[in-house]
C-alpha cells in the first residue's frame, strides 16, 4: 500500500482563496482585517516564516504590518509597544514571533496581549476556553491540523491520536484539539518510556519533535494517519520533516509532506483568526 499525500499546500491555497472574497466583502463595509507582527533579533528561520506570512496577507488582503526591533529590545519597551497595539482599533491580531531573546519573559509577553488580538491562541485565556471546549482562537498549527484532516473527510471521533511532543505550541494543543473531536490522545515526550509501543497503535500519529529521520515507516502501525509537524534543515539546506517520508508512506494510508504539509496551514489558520478577530471587532459574528 502506498499513502494518500496530503498536501496542505492545495487546502491552504482553497482557503487563501475563499478568505480573499471575504476580505473584499468586508472591504465594502469599510471593514479592513489587520495584524502586526513582532519579530525581535534577526534568526534567518523566524525571518523566513515571517515572509511567508507577509506574502499570504498581501495575498488574501490582510493589511500586516511587520515590525522588526533589535536583540537588545527590553521586555519593558516591547510590553510598552503591546500596549499601544492592544489600544489601536486597526489592530485586530498580534503576534510576536517565538522565541524571544533569553532577556525577555516570554509567558508575560504571551499574557500581556489582550485575548481578543491572540490570533495566535496562545494567551492563557484562550487555552482555557480551548480546553472547555469554547469557541476561541485557536493556536494555527494545531487547528490547521484538523483542518487538514477534515479536508479528507477522515474520522476522528474513537481514533487512538498519539502525538510526540508536548510543546505549548504544537503537542499539547493539538492533542486538546483532537480530543474535543473525541479523538482517544496519548502523549509521548522525552521522559516516555517504550514509545515506540504507544507508535505502534497509533490511528492516527503526529510527529512534533523537530528531529529528522525521527520515525521511520517500520515504527508506524498499517493505514495510520501521519501528520508530521517537524521542520528541519537538512545539511544540504533543504528543509525535512521528523518523519523518513519515503518508508513511512509505504505503511501508512495518509501523509503529510515536509515542505507542503503542515506549514502552510499555519498561516492560513494565523489569517482566519485574524478575519475572525475583524469581524468580531465589528460584530458581525
Ligand atoms: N509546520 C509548522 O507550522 C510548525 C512547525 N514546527 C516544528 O515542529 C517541531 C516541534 O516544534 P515545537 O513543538 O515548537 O518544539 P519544542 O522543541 O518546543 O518541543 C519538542 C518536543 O519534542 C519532545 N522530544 C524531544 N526529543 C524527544 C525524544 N527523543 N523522544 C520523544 N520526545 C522528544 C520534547 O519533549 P520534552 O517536553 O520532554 O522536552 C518536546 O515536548 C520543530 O521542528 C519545529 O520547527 C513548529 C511550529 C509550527
Ligand atoms: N508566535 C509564533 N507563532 C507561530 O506560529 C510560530 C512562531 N511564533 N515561531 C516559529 C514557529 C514555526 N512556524 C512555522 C510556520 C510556517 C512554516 C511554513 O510555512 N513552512 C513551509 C516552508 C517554508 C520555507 O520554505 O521556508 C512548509 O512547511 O511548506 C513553518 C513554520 C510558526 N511558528
Amino acid at each position: 500500500m502506498s499513502a494518500e499525500i496530503i498536501y496542505g499546500s492545495e487546502l491552504a491555497q482553497k482557503m487563501r482563496d475563499e478568505m480573499k472574497e471575504e476580505v473584499t466583502a468586508l472591504k465594502e463595509k469599510n471593514i479592513v482585517p489587520g495584524l502586526v507582527v513582532i519579530l525581535i533579533g534577526e534568526d534567518p528561520a523566524s525571518m523566513s516564516y515571517v515572509k511567508g506570512k507577509q506574502k499570504a496577507s498581501d495575498y488574501v488582503g490582510v493589511d500586516s504590518e511587520l515590525i522588526t526591533l533589535p536583540e537588545k529590545t527590553t521586555q519593558e519597551e516591547l510590553l510598552e509597544l503591546i500596549d499601544q497595539l492592544n489600544n489601536k482599533s486597526s489592530v485586530n491580531g498580534i503576534l510576536v514571533q517565538l522565541p524571544l531573546p533569553d532577556h525577555i519573559y516570554e509567558q508575560a509577553i504571551i499574557e500581556a496581549i489582550s485575548p481578543e488580538k491572540d490570533v495566535d491562541g496562545f494567551h492563557p485565556v484562550n487555552i482555557g476556553r480551548m480546553m472547555t471546549g469554547k469557541d476561541t482562537f485557536y493556536p494555527c498549527t494545531p487547528y490547521g491540523i484538523i483542518k487538514i484532516l477534515q479536508s479528507k473527510s477522515i474520522e476522528i471521533e474513537g481514533k487512538h491520536a498519539v502525538i510526540i511532543g508536548r510543546s505549548n505550541i504544537v503537542g499539547k494543543p493539538v492533542g486538546q484539539l483532537l480530543l474535543n473531536e473525541n479523538a482517544t490522545v496519548t502523549y509521548c515526550h522525552s521522559r516516555t518510556k517504550d514509545m515506540r509501543s504507544y507508535i505502534k497503535n497509533a490511528d492516527i500519529l503526529i510527529v512534533a519533535v523537530g528531529r529528522e529521520h525521527f520515525i521511520t515507516g517500520e515504527d508506524i502501525k498499517e493505514g495510520a494517519i501521519v501528520i508530521d509537524v517537524g521542520v528541519n534543515r537538512t545539511s544540504e539546506g533543504t528543509l525535512t520533516g521528523d518523519v523518513e517520508f519515503d518508508s513511512a508512506k509505504e505503511i501508512a494510508s495518509y501523509i503529510t509532506p515536509v515542505p507542503k504539509g503542515v506549514g502552510p496551514m499555519t498561516i492560513t489558520m494565523l489569517l482566519h483568526n485574524t478575519i475572525k478577530s475583524a469581524k468580531k471587532a465589528n460584530n458581525l459574528l
